[in-house]
Formats: C-alpha cells, structure tokens, sequence
C-alpha cells in the first residue's frame, strides 16, 4: 500500500497531514508516537472507518484489497455469552471455522457460557480479536492490541501475528514498546500528525527508544 496523501483537520486545530509513505507488504509494521500524535486518526481513515475530509490519496496492490481493523476500543454485545457471541460471528462471517474451533484457539473453553459482562477487561479484548484469526485480509489494523491482555496471550497473539505476516501486512499501533521491538519489522514514528520518521527495526531496545524519543521534549 502506498499512502500518496492523507489529509485530515478536526475542528478543534488538530490536523494529520501524510504523504508518500510506502507500507510494504508482508511486514508487521509498528506505528508509534505520543499520546495525541495521531495514530488513531490514521488507522481509522485507513481503514475506512472514518472519512479524510480534505485528501485521500491511497494506492494498493490490487482491486480487491481487503482491510480489517480492530479498534483498541470495542463494545461488544455484553448480554450475550461467550458461546453466543462467537455463533454470531460465524453466522455473520465468512469463516470457515467452527464455534468450537474459535473458542478452543481463544483458551476459553471454561468460559464458554459466561456472559460477556462477566468476563474480564482482557478476556473481552481476546473476543475482538476473532476477526484477524479467522479471517483473510490483505492488511490488518491493530490499535493497541496488547492492552489489558495477559502475558500469555500476548505472546500467542505475536505468534499468530508472525504467521499472519506470511499472507499480509500488519499495522500495529501500541506504547508497550519492547512487545512491538520484539514483533516488527520496521516503525513509523508520528509526531504532530506528521511522519517523523520510518526505519528498520534492529531489535534492540535503548536503540529504537533512542530513534523514536530523539528530539522530543
Ligand atoms: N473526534 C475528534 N474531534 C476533534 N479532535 C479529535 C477527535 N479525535 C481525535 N482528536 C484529536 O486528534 C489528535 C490525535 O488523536 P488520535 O486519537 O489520533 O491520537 P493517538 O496518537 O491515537 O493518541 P493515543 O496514543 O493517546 O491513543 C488529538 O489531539 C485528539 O485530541
């Protein structure tokens, strides 16, 4: 995908302004930056999810580009249970998996008839997921997958996302940053709604802090 120019103002003075950056494919891709950088507002217009209102200039590899994006923020039907949750999804969907199938790849069996509203922070986060597990997309858009996941399940979200990766490229976005040094392949910094900078990952803590933080106050 190539991001020839995106251009967005929000009321309030804040404006995202993107141009010429090349999102390889194949690649799990970390995008970081201060809180407000604008990082959210990118992922949503590149998804689709919401509108640029002054430029869109986007180009991809082929017609049929599929997208999905997983918010970091989803309410979902907290009324229904585990169970009921994920038949609705395999009735809505296109997998091909089964409700059992989903359920055991979410190491939820236990809480497959609990209702949602009783589950915890982390265990409904996991239930936003199902799209990406079982699911085809050409690029995937993931805002702060890791937050409130436990350490397990983190470490099995960078396994599948590793696998993911042979098939599609993942846009990452999180401030757990030494899960994203372990996971990416390259960064895209944000700053002030602009590209501050893009590099290869090295995989080494201090040297990605060093490249994202320099020059900020
Ligand atoms: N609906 C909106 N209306 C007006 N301004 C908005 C709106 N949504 C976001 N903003 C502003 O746009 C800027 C970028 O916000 P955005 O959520 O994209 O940043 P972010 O990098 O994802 O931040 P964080 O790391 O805190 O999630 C912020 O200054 C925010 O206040």
């Amino acid at each position: 995908m190539n991001i020839r120019k995106i251009k967005h103002e929000y009321k309030k003075g804040f404006s995202l302004e993107v141009e010429n950056l090349e999102i390889p494919s194949n690649k799990i891709i970390g995008l970081v930056g201060e809180n407000g950088a604008g990082k959210t507002t990118l992922m949503s217009i590149l998804s689709g999810f919401m509108k640029a209102n002054k430029v869109y200039e986007v180009e991809t590899e082929k017609k049929d580009f599929t997208i999905g994006f997983i918010p970091s923020e989803i309410k979902i039907y907290d009324f229904l249970t585990v169970e009921e949750f994920v038949k609705l999804f395999v009735d809505f969907s296109s997998t091909e998996m089964s409700v059992d199938e989903i359920i055991s790849l979410l190491e939820m069996e236990e809480k497959r008839k609990t209702s949602i509203d009783e589950l915890s922070q982390g265990m409904q986060k996991k239930l936003t997921l199902i799209p990406i597990m079982t699911k085809k997309y050409d690029l995937i858009i993931l805002d702060e997958p890791f937050n409130s996941i436990d350490v397990k399940y983190i470490y099995k979200l960078k396994q599948l996302l590793q696998n993911i990766k042979q098939r599609a490229t993942i846009l990452i976005s999180s401030h757990i940053l030494d899960t994203l040094v372990d996971l990416c392949d390259d960064f895209i910094v944000l700053d002030a709604g602009r590209v501050k900078d893009t590099f290869e990952n090295t995989k080494t803590i201090t040297d990605m802090e060093e490249r994202i933080f320099e020059g900020s106050n």
